[in-house]
């Protein structure tokens, strides 16, 4: 069964929003594409939990196919085989209770930023005023209140990412998957986004799933951080980031147990990399330079 964790505000007026926290349980999942000899194994043998209330970070190598299990978790394929359950339940097509927030922009350009939060509960016949109530409390939590009736293209790249973050929890899913969100923005916008999300998460505690290529990104945001091998991906590790919460970005990388699991989770995603460099992959090469500047830079720190 789904936790029904807390009731938070939703406005000064003492309107309340339950947030609805679910789990996710993998258990030997495979995905094969292709058949005959053109089968090609993207998923092995995928065994792990989304912990209610937590937020799960998923880190792997580019290409190895964090968005094909994406697609699993959201009911869009289903696996080859294998189980995947949403609180015991098997996941077998979309539903509202596992969105997903992708990397490209989803927001309607006709509609102004409140029109895009509003989508979800119209759709569903549900304007009313504890909907109206929730968009105007999700426009001030990322900070959007005065760009209210703007249009997406009249919003930073940032700004666009914040919206679909509210334009997702309105509908107060058990799970919020989201899809390297971030990717694409600059660092600036991207420093800022980490500790945005990261408020909105210790808020309301909803069990999140989080995918990205990152590793400042994966180890600044998760409470459990999923390493991931290359094709067919299966899970390399998981370790805990036991930081305590709230998480101040400025004092966070320089707490020695950060550090510690940024530099094992390197090392693990580096030997991965260093796997499909050997086997000629673009990305993987990019990973491994990139991995040999990072360790250069930090030892001479
Ligand atoms: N529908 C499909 N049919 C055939 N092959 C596919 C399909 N979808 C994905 N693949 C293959 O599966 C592998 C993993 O792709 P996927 O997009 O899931 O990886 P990813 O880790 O999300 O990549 P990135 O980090 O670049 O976003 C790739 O080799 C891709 O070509």
């Amino acid at each position: 069964m789904a936790a029904v964790l807390e009731e938070r505000p939703v406005d000064t007026t003492g309107k309340k929003l339950a947030v609805t926290a679910g789990e996710i349980k993998l258990e030997h999942v495979c995905k094969t594409y292709g058949k005959g000899p053109f089968a090609k194994d993207v998923i092995k043998d995928c065994s792990f939990l989304i912990e209610r209330s937590k937020l799960t970070v998923m880190i792997g190598p580019s290409g190895c196919g964090k968005s094909s299990l994406i697609r699993l978790i959201a009911g869009f394929e289903s696996p080859t085989s294998g189980k995947i359950t949403l609180n015991g339940k098997p996941v077998t097509h979309p539903g509202r209770d596992r969105l997903v927030v992708f990397q490209e922009s989803a927001l309607f350009p006709w509609m102004t930023t409140y029109d895009n939060i509003m989508y979800g509960p119209r759709a569903r016949g549900e304007d009313n005023q504890k909907t109206r109530d929730l968009a105007n409390f999700l426009l001030d939590k990322v900070g959007l209140t005065a760009f209210r009736d703007k249009y997406p293209t009249q919003l930073s790249g940032g700004m666009q990412r914040r919206a679909e973050l509210a334009r997702a929890m309105i509908n107060n899913p058990e799970v919020m998957v989201l899809d390297e969100p971030f990717r694409g923005l600059d660092a600036m916008s991207k420093e800022l986004m980490w500790e945005y999300y990261a408020k909105l998460f210790e808020e309301s505690h909803r069990t999140n799933f989080f995918v990205t290529t990152d590793i400042d990104e994966a180890v600044y945001l998760a409470d459990r951080l999923l390493i991931m091998t290359n094709t067919p991906m299966q899970v390399r590790a998981v370790i805990e980031v036991d930081v305590p919460r709230p998480r101040s970005l400025s004092s966070f990388f320089t707490s020695d147990r950060a550090n510690d699991v940024k530099m094992q989770a390197l090392s693990l995603l580096h030997e991965e990399a260093m796997k499909s460099f050997s086997g000629g992959s673009k990305a993987a090469a990019d990973f491994v330079e990139a991995y040999a500047k990072r360790k250069n830079a930090t030892a001479a720190e």
